[in-house]
């Protein structure tokens, strides 16, 4: 990373330093790499809706700090630039030609985020061309497009899914920034995953080498909530709130008889937040077992053995497992190495799996017989259409998307800190992924609720804390050395 004076910058990292320990990500903007750029000023401060409101544009030196929580001598440590409307935009309205698509698995909420991307161009900004690209990335070379107006998609947030369609794989960087150049394509709306912020990096950087004036932006979707940085994801919580009725049918059959286990599985490929946080709304759930968490069945501390005690206490039970939990159990069983398109691993049915080694375990050792209801919503989770608290959400980061794009900056993603909305550089959001971490508060308040075994044998909790102090340590250096930028959310839940 090469630095001069105060500014340290490459192609991955625009990064200020200021006082006491003050360090700014910023985002990429398009007068980095184009020079004479013409700028214009920002036609909301002509619009009614908008021209009350003191102080409605962000002030150019605006960011969010990554971490709230601080000590006295702490050092201020890392910003995002703030989001919002600025003063000078980089655009004209008829020069826009702004284009929308969505990729990886369906999250409840993009209906909305496609909505609102368009409303908030066409009203805001006064832009007509608005182009859905079908089907994903691979929609950019070989589907068709849609024209969207604000009269198209006024209802489907309301509709699960996406109407633009999605997929995994086919991303295909050079044939998309052909088609982007090929169609005169300014501004790219890029709604997905970490795959697909991954997809959306590699087309900046293809953009910005061949020196077009293409503003790229992120808007991050997961229904798994693995995103690293941001609070948390759009869909997400509408997914908590949809679990709780299978968790709810799961109680209500294993209640209603002797030696019930209600077994329910929720998504989550590689980390366990949703079953987490619908595990805490619940209130009914005896154990809930995540990815981060690894569990074993036999022996003292064992899952066999705390369900013995749950049915000889309550007569019945609910279990939730998060899909990526106990592969590495299955992984002896089952051939396991295959991938889907864009190189995300399949996983075992770990439900279907662990529900007949509790039948067989019980029938065998107790001569006991269990009456398990093994219920897996997950598509039906994520196909509903978001909640009104994520309608909401999903509004914000589609206008702050906007106004970022409009006032030239690009190669980030847009996405909320500490619940104010801010850009974040690409490298920050792909570097790594969310994960429950188990050594947290949080965790500890689900096993307090569960009352389930942690599932630690006493060398598990020391390597734990052993990773636990690794990561403080690097976050340490990390505030004294800012040319080593590590993530400090290891150490923090991103939803609370
Ligand atoms: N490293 C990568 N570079 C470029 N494109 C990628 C990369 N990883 C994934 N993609 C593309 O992003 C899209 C979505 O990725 P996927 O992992 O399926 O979902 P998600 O974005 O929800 O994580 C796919 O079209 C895939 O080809
Ligand atoms: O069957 P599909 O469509 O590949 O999706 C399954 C995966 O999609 C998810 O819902 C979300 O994954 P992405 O964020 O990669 O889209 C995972 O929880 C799940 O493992
Ligand atoms: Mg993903």
């Amino acid at each position: 990373m090469a630095a001069t004076g105060n500014n340290i910058d490459n192609s991955n990292a625009k990064i200020v330093l200021g006082d006491a320990g003050y360090v700014l990500e910023d985002v990429p903007h398009l007068s980095d790499y184009i020079s004479d750029l013409s700028t214009y000023s920002n036609p909301l401060q002509d619009n009614p809706a908008y021209s009350v409101v003191k102080q409605y544009f962000v002030h150019v030196d605006d960011t969010v700090p990554q971490k709230v929580v601080v000590h006295k001598n702490s050092p201020r440590g890392i910003h995002f630039r703030r989001a919002g409307p600025r003063q000078r935009i980089y655009f004209k309205a008829d020069e826009v030609h702004a284009c929308i698509v969505t990729c990886g698995g369906l999250c409840p909420g993009l209906n909305t985020v496609i909505r609102e991307l368009v409303c908030g161009l066409y009203n805001m900004y006064g832009v007509k061309k608005v182009l859905g690209i079908e089907g994903g990335y691979r929609g950019f070379y070989s589907k068709n497009t849609i024209h969207l107006t604000p009269k198209f998609v006024n209802d489907i947030h309301k509709r699960g899914g996406t109407v633009l369609g999605t997929s995994r794989g086919g991303h295909d960087t050079s044939k998309i920034v052909d088609s982007i150049q090929d169609r005169g394509i300014n501004q790219v709306y890029i709604i997905g995953g970490d795959g697909t912020q991954r997809g959306a990096s590699a087309i900046y950087e293809e953009v910005r080498r061949r020196g077009l004036k293409v503003a790229v932006v992120g808007i991050p979707k997961t229904i798994d909530n693995d995103i690293p940085i941001i609070d948390k994801s759009f869909g997400f919580d509408s997914a908590v709130e949809e679990a709780q009725r299978a968790i709810n049918a799961a109680h209500v059959e294993s209640e209603s008889m002797e030696n019930g286990i209600g077994l329910v599985k929720l998504m989550g490929r590689y980390c366990g937040f949703i079953a987490m946080y619908a595990t805490l709304a619940s209130r009914d759930v005896d154990c809930c077992l995540i990815p981060e968490s690894p569990f074993y069945l036999e022996g003292p501390g064992g899952l066999y053995e705390y369900i013995s005690r749950c049915l000889k206490d309550n007569g019945h039970m609910v279990i939730v497992i998060a899909e990526g939990a106990g592969q590495e159990l299955l992984s002896g069983s089952i051939d396991s190495d295959k991938l889907d398109a864009s190189g995300n691993k399949l996983l075992q049915d770990v439900g279907l799996w662990i529900s007949q080694k509790i039948k067989d375990h019980f029938s065998k050792a107790h001569k006991m017989t269990i009456n398990l209801k093994y219920i897996d919503p997950t598509y039906m989770i994520r196909a509903i259409p978001s909640n009104a608290s994520d309608n909401v959400y999903c509004t914000l980061l589609a206008q702050s998307a906007i106004h970022g794009a409009m006032a030239g900056y690009t190669g980030y993603t847009s996405g909320l800190v500490n619940g104010r909305q801010t850009y974040i550089p690409f490298y920050r959001i792909t570097e790594k992924q969310n994960k429950v971490v188990i050594t947290d508060r949080m965790w500890a308040r689900l096993l307090s609720s569960t009352n389930q075994p942690s599932f630690l044998i006493p060398k598990d909790a020391v390597a734990e804390e052993l990773k636990e102090e690794e990561t403080t340590n690097k976050l340490d250096n990390n505030n004294n050395n800012t040319n080593n930028i590590e993530d400090e959310t290891m150490s923090k839940p991103s939803v609370m």
